[in-house]
């Protein structure tokens, strides 16, 4: 599935010209391909084959609720890290009971209205948390499914702030410690105790790390069979990376679950997966216009309309997304470019040293920005974050329209 393509050197988003859409809705703009998301999703789906699970999309990647809704239309359940991520599954017509909800600090507030809704489980991370939640479950006379979030303590050999699986991250309880946590789950009135998780990191591109901690959780399995705890379903998270550069390989979806799922077999427990990044990463572009081309004689800059605020990977990860011209015929200035944006900081690059052809007018689209990107934009420098736009074949929509000005200022007020 290619989603975004060339024919006779202008790119295109499915079926439609991406030049005919930034002339439509302007630029910074997202477009996303529905196909690709769909494509993508339905990998997960096939390599869980006919073992019993639920394929959780991590709403964090990218919470559009276009997005959000095709994928509940598929049979998706959801990841959800936040009440507001929780109300935005439900306004997208996601179902409730296909819910997990994982994260570090979650309020009470939030435990009772995941519970009044019925979602499926809590991936509980701290023993303080347990007993919060025993409390509100407690309180409202009903038992909170939970699955305590295991930290395996493995390397993920990812970036540093992507990695989430070592002793020194703030997620889960120690595996060492898990077990005395499940005898004490066990014991409270307002638990029930169904499931085990884990999530070591995102953009992986090896399996050993995947297998080193499924081996540690069914290490931790086995251990809670002898105290008489039976558990419904292992969550293995999310974390499958995708291919940002030429030399990542990325990883086959579909073996890699059935891998996984091999693991299970003769265990009678159901596979849930966390998957963010792998579903629409690659089925997403940012398209940015050149304003300005600026060469001082050592460095050549291709000033560009979107910035660190739109799109925040490459300054804040050193993340390397490829950006490649809309139209290739385009007759420019060839050099190795830095593209950067308009914002007043040093770190406003989406990209370093690209050898591109320029002029100021020109489009450029920035790849794999489907994931971690509109979702992590801001309005530093009070900056409209961009409309986003999702094709499907020759059809396209706006699934969220362009922030006007007077909308950033809208919840502030003056003073005398
Ligand atoms: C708990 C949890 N689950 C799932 C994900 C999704 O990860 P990814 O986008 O790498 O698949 C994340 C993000 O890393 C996460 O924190
Ligand atoms: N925001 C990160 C991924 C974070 C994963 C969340 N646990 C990125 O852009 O790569």
């Amino acid at each position: 599935m290619v989603p975004f393509h060339y024919q006779n050197d202008q790119l295109f988003a499915e079926q439609v010209s991406v030049e005919q859409l930034a002339n439509t809705y302007g630029t910074p703009l997202y477009i996303y391909s529905r196909q690709a998301i769909e494509h993508q999703f339905d990998a997960y789906q096939q390599g869980l084959g006919d073992h019993p699970g639920l394929i959780c999309y991590a709403v964090k990647a990218n919470s559009n609720l276009g997005v959000l809704s095709l994928l509940a239309k598929r049979g998706a359940g959801f990841d959800i890290v936040s009440i507001g991520e929780l109300e935005r599954v439900l306004a997208a017509g996601g179902a409730p009971e296909k819910i997990v909800f994982s994260g570090v600090a979650k309020k009470a507030s939030e435990m009772r209205r995941a519970l009044e809704v019925g979602i499926h489980c809590f991936n509980v991370e701290s023993q303080a948390e347990l007993e919060r939640l025993n409390s509100v479950a407690g309180d409202m006379g009903i038992q909170a499914p939970i699955s305590l979030r295991v930290n395996p303590d493995v390397d993920a050999k990812t970036h540093p702030y992507i990695s989430t699986g070592l002793k020194q991250n703030k997620f889960g309880v120690d595996h060492r410690l898990a077990r005395a946590f499940y005898q004490r789950a066990n014991e409270l009135q307002h638990i029930r105790v169904i499931g085990m998780d884990c999530h070591i990191g995102s953009q992986l591109l090896e399996a050993k790390p995947f297998e080193d901690a499924v081996d540690r959780l069914l290490t931790l399995l086995d251990e809670l069979k002898q105290d008489g705890i039976a558990l419904e379903h292992i969550d293995m998270g999310g974390g499958i990376g995708v291919k940002y550069t030429d030399q990542d390989i990325e990883p086959d979806v579909r073996n890699y679950i059935r891998k996984l799922v091999g693991h299970l077999k003769d265990r009678n427990l159901a596979l849930i997966l966390e998957p963010g990044r792998s579903i629409v990463a690659n089925a997403g572009i940012l398209v940015t216009e050149v304003e300005y081309l600026k060469d001082n004689g050592e460095h050549h800059f291709g000033i560009v309309d979107a910035g660190m605020n739109d799109l925040i990977r490459p300054a804040l990860y050193q993340a390397w997304m490829d950006i490649v011209p809309v139209n290739r015929n385009a007759d420019g200035h060839s050099a190795s470019w830095d593209i950067v944006g308009p914002i007043c900081e040093t770190g406003d690059f989406l990209g370093k040293a690209r050898d591109l052809s320029l002029t100021p007018g020109d489009l450029l689209a920035v790849k794999s920005a489907g994931a971690y990107s509109f979702v992590m934009a801001s309005n530093y420098n009070t900056r409209e974050r961009p409309a986003e736009v999702l094709v499907q074949g020759d059809a396209h929509t706006v699934v969220r329209q362009r922030e006007t000005l007077t909308d950033l200022w809208a919840l502030e007020s003056t003073v005398d």
